[in-house]
């Protein structure tokens, strides 16, 4: 209930006052439908066209000066009023429907914007312990089903309000019918409250399968290579089988337990009347007019009371997603990483001496007995070149991040000209820098578009630049449509040595007073390799340079390696320097990749 709520309280702080004139029209609505069909018997009556000794019928009164206008006016009057209030209700149903999906189409926006924005402001620690399809399936599938539901809810609460005023008039007419059509109502709805609870299942159920679906399928679209090189398709298509097949079942089994449960009411519907018209005229010499009144009465209420069940049963499937939506904005909330401000222009940090990183600790997992990081003390000194080696997992791109800001020390400090990294700088850092990750991505548009992302007004002169400076500019110049061509998915059409030049030459293009480079481990040929060196040789002294080297080739030009060995600083220096001091990891590393050298 409480995840329906908060729900509600969003939908009102989206639409505001226009919500609760929908709700006053939706009940307007239901009370003309109620008037115009309940009304028509005692008005039929009195007009004398038909004698059905309606006497003792409440609102009769009402209509007594058709009892002065010959039969031939009467009528005409009668079915006109009747016709009018039908008219006026489905025009105001129109419009209420329209104006009802405004607002439900823009809440949905609403919903997805804002827990866009929550999500995208979460801090990096977040993501990395979120599965990513995961994030795609709620902002996708999940928060498409919460907002219908609110939809669904606010309905059922209109629906509600007019059953009631349709009670009381019931009532007003036929109050022994109505107090045992109610009756048997409540009765059906308490035997039918196990249907609430399997909905209730089955939709969680649905929320656990479209997470394995679009898992399931996002991990084979990356993995597509892997899969068709190593003919695992037969394996693929038979887990796609499965996952299929329980999504249609479980589609069939929700529409089962719905048309079940609207299958017991409308045989009870059936049941009751004949029970209650054999009793009136058996047993209570029911007249026309009432006989009438039952039937009129059981054929308007029973189908709300079996609606409020339908409604209920679909606002039951709807809970696991309304509570998987809010779990993810309070998480998103709880990592927040600045205080979200989209308007405010950060400008990037002015560093003059030196990053520092001062008896830095760090550990992923607070329950992980030993650090991941250990009282870390290097500096990273401006516009020289820093690079960073050591064995796979010995804990280099986890430092970045922590340089970056991405990761916040467990113990210790990040200071940049001595000013510790606070929620202040943060951002201003993180605008001076730009990264070139192992994996670069390029979007499946032209070279310029995939390079103007990051500055819009970019000239052509400051394009080509950019991509002289990362070795670039040739081959792109010998493409059949130069800066204009398109580059495959993810720039597939392109080496994995020309895609990372192309992200590095975007990242120049940013002008940056820093630029992290984590060097691809094997998509590089020789070839690249020489032009990846060539443009640090070029960017050296013009801008700060971090390179997490795996190629220690790559880094003879370094101003200093700091070498790290299972998350401790063990050796840094120079090059040639770290190469002399024999014995220690560097000189390993460094003889087995000459080893391994073609
Ligand atoms: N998200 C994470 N959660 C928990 N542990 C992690 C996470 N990412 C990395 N680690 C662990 O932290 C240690 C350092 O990993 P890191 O990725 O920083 O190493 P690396 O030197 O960059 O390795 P590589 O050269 O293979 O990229 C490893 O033991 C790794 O298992």
């Amino acid at each position: 209930m409480k995840d329906v709520v908060f729900f509600l309280k969003q939908i009102h702080s989206y639409a505001g006052k226009i919500l609760y004139l929908n709700l006053a029209a939706m009940i307007l609505i239901g009370l003309l439908e109620g008037v115009a069909i309940l009304l028509l018997i005692p008005m039929i009556s009195i007009s004398g066209i038909i004698d059905l000794n309606v006497d003792g019928i409440p609102f009769i009164g009402m209509f007594s000066f058709l009892k002065a206008t010959p039969v031939s006016i009467g009528l005409p009057v009668v079915l006109s009023t009747f016709v009018l209030l039908v008219v006026s209700q489905n025009l105001l149903q129109r419009k209420i429907s329209i104006r009802n999906s405004i607002i439900q189409q823009g809440f949905l926006r609403y919903i997805r914007v804002e827990t866009y924005k929550k999500l995208i402001y979460s801090n990096w620690s977040f993501f990395v312990e979120k599965r990513k399809s995961d994030l795609i399936n709620i902002l996708t599938t999940v928060i498409g089903r919460a907002s219908a539901g609110t939809q669904a809810v606010l309905q059922f609460m209109s629906s509600f309000i007019t059953t009631i005023i349709q009670i009381v008039l019931a009532f007003l007419l036929a109050p022994t019918i109505t107090i045992f059509v109610l009756l048997c109502g409540v009765v059906l709805m308490y035997f039918n409250r196990t249907f609430l609870k399997r909905s209730f299942v089955l939709g969680k159920r649905n929320i656990n399968l479209s997470k394995s679906y679009i898992a399931g399928i996002t991990d084979q679209m990356n993995g597509i290579k892997d899969i068709k090189s190593n003919t695992l398709e037969h394996s693929r298509l038979e887990w796609y089988e499965t996952i299929t097949k329980d999504m249609e079942s479980e589609q069939v089994e929700h529409m089962k337990l719905r048309s079940t449960s609207q299958l017991y009411y409308k045989i009870a519907s059936a049941l009751f009347i004949a029970i209650f018209v054999y009793a009136s005229i058996n047993l209570f010499n029911a007249q026309v007019a009432q006989l009438m009144l039952i039937i009129v009465i059981f054929s308007r209420l029973w189908p709300r009371v079996a609606g409020i069940q339908a409604s209920l049963e679909q606002i039951a499937a709807i809970i696991p997603s309304f509570k998987e939506v809010k779990a993810l904005q309070n998480e998103c909330m709880d990592s927040e990483e600045l205080e979200i401000n989209v308007n405010r222009k950060i400008e990037p940090i002015s560093f003059q001496n030196e990053i520092e990183c001062r008896n830095v600790f760090f550990r992923y997992n607070q329950n992980e007995p030993e650090s991941t990081l250990k009282n870390i003390n290097i500096l990273i000194p401006s516009y020289k070149m820093t690079a960073f080696v050591g064995r796979s997992g010995s804990g280099k791109s986890t430092l970045i991040d922590l340089l970056m800001g991405l990761n916040q020390p467990e113990k210790g400090d990040v200071l940049v000209d001595g000013v510790p990294l606070s929620s202040e700088n943060l951002l201003s850092l993180r605008r001076a820098i730009s990264y070139v990750p192992q994996e670069p991505f390029l979007f499946n548009t032209t070279i310029r578009e995939n390079l103007t992302l990051v500055e819009p007004d970019a000239s052509d002169e400051q394009l080509w630049e950019s991509l002289v400076f990362a070795s670039a500019a040739e081959f792109v110049g010998k493409l059949p449509h130069g800066l204009d061509t398109i580059i495959g998915d993810r720039g597939i059409r392109l080496s994995g040595g020309e895609r990372q030049r192309i992200v590095l030459a975007r990242a120049i293009l940013r002008k940056p007073s820093i630029l992290v480079l984590d060097e691809a481990t094997s998509a590089l040929d020789t070839v690249s390799e020489e032009r990846i060196q060539e443009a640090i040789t070029r960017l050296k002294g013009k801008m700060t340079i971090v390179v997490i080297a795996h190629r220690l080739s790559t880094i003879r030009n370094a101003d200093q390696v700091i070498v790290l060995d299972r998350g401790r600083v063990i050796q840094q220096g120079h090059f040639d320097q770290l190469s002399q001091e024999k014995g220690k990891t560097f000189s390993h590393l460094l003889r087995k990749q000459v080893e391994l050298a073609p």
